[in-house]
C-alpha cells in the first residue's frame, strides 16, 4: 500500500493513549482524561475496557468519538470489532487471542484501521505472511512487565524491540510500562511511537503528563550522535578507529576528537605524538558550537594536561550527557599510553563520568593496589573505585584467569548457557553490583577490546533505558566481535576484533 492511501500515518502513533476505566476513576473520568490528553497533544486514542458490557462500551465510545470530533485524532477500539461501526470509531486493535486480523478486515472493510499486537519474532513472521492490506500498524510489547497485563511476563527489552521494529513494514508503537523517560530510547529503536496507559491515566494531571510525553518524543533524536575523545591507532583496531567502528556497528553516528597520534600496529606502539592542547580545544569547540552530542566516550588522554582540558568540557558543555571514561593507560601490547605522572588527573575525571571502564591493571593503578587475581578481588576493587568517587564502575575481567570454569547463564551465548571458561566483568551502579559473563574466546585477536566495549556502551546508552541493559547488550555485541575476530587477517601480533560481525554476511 502506498503512503498516499495509508490508513495509519506513522506520526499518528507518536503518543497513543490507551484508556483504563479503573485508573481514570470511572467512565466520566475516561472522557475527562481523553479531553485533557488531547489538549496535551495525544495523537491517537484507544478505548480499552475489557470489563464493560457492550452497552457501556458503546456509550463510552460515543462520548469519546464526540470529544475527538474535529481534532484529527483517530479513535480506535480495543478488541470489539462488532462495535466499531456503531461507535463510529476509525478502527480496532486486536491482540493474538482476539479475532484474527484477516477476519476483522473482512468484517470492517477496506477503510478501517486495524492494529495488531506482536510480542515476538514468530508472531511477526506469521504477520508478514498475511495478505497485503490486512493490518495497518503493530503494537510491540510488552517493553517491560506491567500491572495491566500481569499474565504477560517476558518483557521484550530494547534490543528485541528494535529488531522487531526494523523488520516491520508497518508503522509500530511500543507498549508496556512506557514512560516519558523511555522516549529517547524508543525513538532511537526505530518505533514510531509510544502507547501508554498508566503514564497518562494513572496521573493527577493527564494534560501535563501527555505534554511531557509529546515533548520528550519530539526532542528525542532518531539517531544518536556519539563523540569519542581519544587517540589514533593507524592499524585500525583500537583508539578512534575502533571507536568509530563500534559506534557504527551499534547504530550511532560517530564523531571523534583526537588527543594523540600513535605509531602502532598489532605488535606494539612505537611512538606517541600528543595533539597540542589548543588544538584539542579547537576540535572540541567546533563540535560543541555546531553538533548536538548525545553521548561521549573518552579514551587515551596521554598527559595530565590533556586530561585536565577534557575535564573542563565534561564539567561544562557535556555535563548532562552520558559519559563513559575508559582510563586507558597501557595497550594490550604492554606499551604505556598515559604519562606516569597523569594518573591523578585521570582519577580526577572519575566523578565526571557516568561509568569508568578500567581493565584489571588500570583498576590497580587507579587504586594504588596490587592487581586483582580473583573475582572477589575484582568486585572489591570495583566497590573501592566507587568509594574513590566513580559514579559507575565497569571493571573488565578480560585479563582475569581465575579458572572460572562452570556452567552459567551467559549474555550473548546462543542458548543462553555456557560451559567452560568465562569472560567476567563487574558493573556497579547506584550501589548495585551486576556480574556480567560471556563465554571466554580462545584467540590472540583482542587488540582494542576495551576501546570497543567503552564505545559500544556510549553508542547504546541513548538507545537503551538504563546502563544495565546497555552494558548487557554492549558485552553481547563485543563477545560476537571477539568470536569473529579470527576471520580478519590483520598483522602478526594481537589482531583486531570484527566490529561488523553482525552486519557483514560472512
Ligand atoms: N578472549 C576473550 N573472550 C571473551 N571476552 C573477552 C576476551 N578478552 C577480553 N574480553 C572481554 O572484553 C572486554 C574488554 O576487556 P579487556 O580486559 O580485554 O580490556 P582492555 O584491556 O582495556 O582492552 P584493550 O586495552 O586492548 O582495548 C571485557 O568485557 C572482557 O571481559
Ligand atoms: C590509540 C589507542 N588508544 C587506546 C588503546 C588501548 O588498547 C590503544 N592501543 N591505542
Ligand atoms: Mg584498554
Amino acid at each position: 500500500m502506498s503512503t498516499a492511501q495509508a490508513r495509519m500515518r506513522p506520526e499518528d502513533l507518536a503518543v497513543y493513549l490507551v484508556t483504563d476505566t479503573e485508573q481514570c476513576g470511572g467512565p466520566g473520568g475516561v472522557v475527562e482524561t481523553v479531553r485533557r490528553a488531547l489538549a496535551g497533544g495525544a495523537t491517537l486514542v484507544q478505548l480499552r475496557d475489557p470489563h464493560a458490557s457492550d452497552e457501556e462500551f458503546v456509550r463510552l465510545g460515543l462520548e469519546l468519538a464526540d470529544v475527538l470530533t474535529g481534532s484529527g485524532v483517530p479513535l480506535i477500539v480495543d478488541d470489539r470489532v462488532h462495535l466499531v461501526d456503531e461507535i463510529g470509531a476509525d478502527g480496532v486493535h486486536v491482540g493474538q487471542s482476539d479475532m484474527p486480523p484477516a477476519q476483522a478486515r473482512a468484517v470492517l472493510g477496506p477503510d478501517a484501521v486495524i492494529g495488531w499486537s506482536v510480542t515476538n519474532e514468530a508472531e511477526l513472521d506469521a504477520t508478514l505472511a498475511l495478505p497485503e492490506g490486512t493490518i495497518d500498524y503493530l503494537g510491540l510489547g510488552p517493553m517491560r512487565a506491567t500491572a495491566s497485563k500481569p499474565g504477560h511476563a517476558d518483557p521484550l527489552g530494547m534490543a528485541r524491540l528494535a529488531r522487531l521494529a526494523r523488520r516491520s513494514p508497518w508503522p509500530t508503537c511500543a507498549i508496556g510500562g512506557v514512560t516519558s523517560r523511555d522516549a529517547a530510547a524508543l525513538k532511537a529503536s526505530g518505533v514510531d511511537g509510544m502507547a501508554v496507559i498508566s503514564a497518562i491515566c494513572g496521573t493527577d494531571d493527564p494534560e501535563a503528563a501527555t505534554r511531557e510525553l509529546t515533548e520528550a518524543w519530539a526532542r528525542a533524536p532518531r539517531i544518536a550522535n556519539v563523540l569519542s575523545i581519544a587517540g589514533s591507532d593507524p592499524s585500525g583496531g583500537a583508539g578512534i578507529q575502533a571507536d568509530l567502528k563500534a559506534f557504527s556497528a551499534n547504530g550511532a553516528y560517530g564523531m571523534c576528537v583526537l588527543t594523540a597520534l600513535t605509531a602502532q600496529n598489532t605488535r606494539g606502539v612505537s611512538d606517541v605524538h600528543p595533539v597540542p592542547l589548543d588544538f584539542v580545544r579547537a576540535q572540541l569547540d567546533d563540535i560543541v558550537s555546531d553538533v548536538r552530542v548525545d553521548a561521549v566516550k573518552i579514551g587515551m588522554l596521554a598527559s595530565a594536561a590533556l586530561a585536565d582540558t577534557v575535564g573542563e568540557y565534561l564539567a561544562g558543555p557535556f555535563a548532562d550527557l552520558p559519559v563513559v571514561l575508559d582510563p586507558v593507560m597501557v595497550a594490550t601490547s604492554g606499551d604505556r599510553l598515559l604519562d606516569a605522572d597523569a594518573t591523578g588527573a585521570v582519577r580526577a575525571l572519575m566523578p565526571l563520568a557516568d561509568v569508568i571502564t578500567p581493565n584489571l591493571p588500570e583498576a590497580a593503578v587507579l587504586l594504588d593496589l596490587p592487581e586483582a587475581r580473583t573475582l572477589d578481588d575484582l568486585r572489591d576493587q570495583a566497590r573501592r573505585l566507587v568509594a574513590a568517587g566513580a559514579r559507575g564502575v565497569y571493571v573488565k575481567g578480560g585479563h582475569l584467569d581465575a579458572g572460572a570454569t562452570r556452567t552459567e547463564r551467559v549474555s550473548g551465548a546462543p542458548d543462553d548457557t555456557h560451559e567452560g571458561r568465562l569472560a567476567t566483568d563487574v558493573l556497579i551502579l547506584d550501589g548495585q553490583e551486576h556480574v556480567l559473563t560471556a563465554p571466554f574466546i580462545e584467540t590472540r585477536n583482542t587488540h582494542g577490546t576495551g576501546c570497543s566495549l567503552s564505545s559500544a556502551l556510549a553508542a547504546l546508552r541513548p538507545q537503551r533505558t538504563d546502563w544495565v541493559e546497555t552494558a548487557r547488550d554492549a558485552k553481547a555485541w563485543l563477545t560476537g566481535a571477539i568470536a569473529a575476530a579470527d576471520t580478519l587477517q590483520v598483522g602478526g601480533g594481537h589482531g583486531p576484533i570484527h566490529h561488523f560481525h553482525a552486519l557483514w554476511d560472512r
